[in-house]
C-alpha cells in the first residue's frame, strides 16, 4: 500500500455535535433544503424544551423570589456561546438569536417593559433597547431620562435605557448625577457586542443588587473637593488602583465627575476606603461587552 493510499488518521471528534461541519457535499437544492428543514425541526424541538424550562422555573418558585432580569447570567449565557462558536455563524446573528430568546424568556416570567426617554437619532435608547431586548418586548417612552429612571424606581418597568454620560455643560442635570443609588443601579452597557476600545452607546439601569460575571466595570460617581481637577481625580483613581476608562466633570449645577474603572467594584472596597473625595458612590457594575469580531 502506497503512503497515498494509506487510511488517513482518524479526524479529531467533535466536543459537540454542534461543532460538526455543517456542509455536507449535498448535490441538489431539495436535498439541502431538505436538511435544513430536519435543523429547523430541532432546533425548535430544543426550543420549546428551553421556554418550557423557563415556564417551570418561573412556575415552582424555583427563583424564590429573585428577580426575573439577571443580566449578569445572560453576559455569561452570551459569553459561553461566542467562545464556542465555530464556523459561518456570525457573532452578531448569534447574539441577536440568543437575545430574542431571552427576551422571550423574560416575557414568559412576567410583565416585562423597557423604559426609554423619547428622542430621535441613530443611536437612540429605542434601537439598544430592540437590539438588546427584542422586537416583542414593549418599550415606554418617557419625556425625559429621568422620568425614565423614575417608571423604574416605581416599578412600572423592570428596566431603563438611558444615553451614554456626556460632559458637554447643560443647563439640567445629566440622569447621573440625580440617579438614585444604590436603590437604582447600571446593570449593563450595551451594546453586548462591540469594538474592545468602543464607548457604551447606552446603559441599562434596574433596581437589582449587583452580579459579578468574571469580567466586569463599574461607574462610580464623585462629588469632587475644590482642588480635585479632572485630571486630579484621574491621577487619584489611578493611585489607588482604579485607572478610569474614562472620566468626565461636570460643573452644572454642581461639580461632580463620573468615571468607568475595570473591574467589579462592591461598597466595602479597600480601594475607595483611601480616596478623598468628599462623596463617592457606585453607580452600577455590569459585564465587559464582547468583542464584535
Ligand atoms: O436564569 C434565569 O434566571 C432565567 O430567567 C432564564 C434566562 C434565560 O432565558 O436564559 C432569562 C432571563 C434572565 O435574565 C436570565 C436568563
Amino acid at each position: 500500500m502506497s503512503d497515498q493510499n494509506a487510511p488517513l488518521p482518524a479526524e479529531p471528534k467533535p466536543a459537540t455535535p454542534a461543532m460538526a461541519s455543517t456542509a455536507p457535499p449535498f448535490r441538489d437544492l431539495a436535498a439541502v433544503r431538505a436538511e435544513i428543514d430536519r435543523i429547523d425541526d430541532a432546533l425548535h424541538d430544543l426550543l420549546m424544551q428551553r421556554a418550557d424550562l423557563v415556564a417551570h422555573m418561573a412556575a415552582s418558585r424555583l427563583k424564590n423570589g429573585a428577580p426575573t432580569f439577571r443580566p449578569g447570567r445572560e453576559a455569561l449565557i452570551l459569553r459561553r456561546l461566542l467562545q464556542r462558536n465555530r464556523g459561518a455563524l456570525a457573532r452578531p446573528a448569534l447574539v441577536r438569536f440568543w437575545r430574542e430568546m431571552i427576551a422571550a424568556s423574560l416575557a414568559q416570567q412576567g410583565n416585562f417593559t423597557v423604559a426609554i426617554p423619547a428622542e430621535t437619532g441613530e443611536d437612540s435608547c429605542a434601537r439598544l433597547a430592540r437590539a438588546h431586548f427584542g422586537v416583542l418586548t414593549p418599550l415606554k417612552l418617557h419625556s425625559t431620562p429621568f422620568r425614565a429612571l423614575a417608571a423604574v424606581a416605581g416599578g412600572e418597568s423592570a428596566v431603563a435605557i438611558l444615553p451614554p454620560p456626556e460632559d458637554a455643560e447643560r443647563p439640567d442635570p445629566a440622569w447621573w448625577m440625580q440617579m438614585e443609588a444604590p436603590r437604582l443601579r447600571v446593570v449593563a452597557a450595551l451594546p453586548f457586542l462591540a469594538a474592545p476600545d468602543a464607548s457604551p452607546q447606552g446603559y441599562a439601569i434596574a433596581t437589582l443588587a449587583p452580579e459579578p460575571t468574571g469580567r466586569d466595570r463599574s461607574l462610580i460617581r464623585i462629588e469632587p473637593g475644590a482642588d480635585h481637577s479632572r485630571p486630579r481625580i484621574a491621577a487619584l483613581l489611578t493611585a489607588a488602583g482604579l485607572p478610569p476608562r474614562w472620566l468626565i466633570r461636570r460643573e452644572s449645577p454642581l461639580p461632580m465627575a463620573l468615571a468607568e474603572v475595570p473591574g467589579f467594584l462592591a461598597e466595602d472596597d479597600s480601594r475607595l476606603a483611601a480616596l478623598p473625595f468628599p462623596r463617592l458612590t457606585i453607580l452600577g457594575t455590569y459585564a465587559e461587552p464582547e468583542p464584535e469580531a
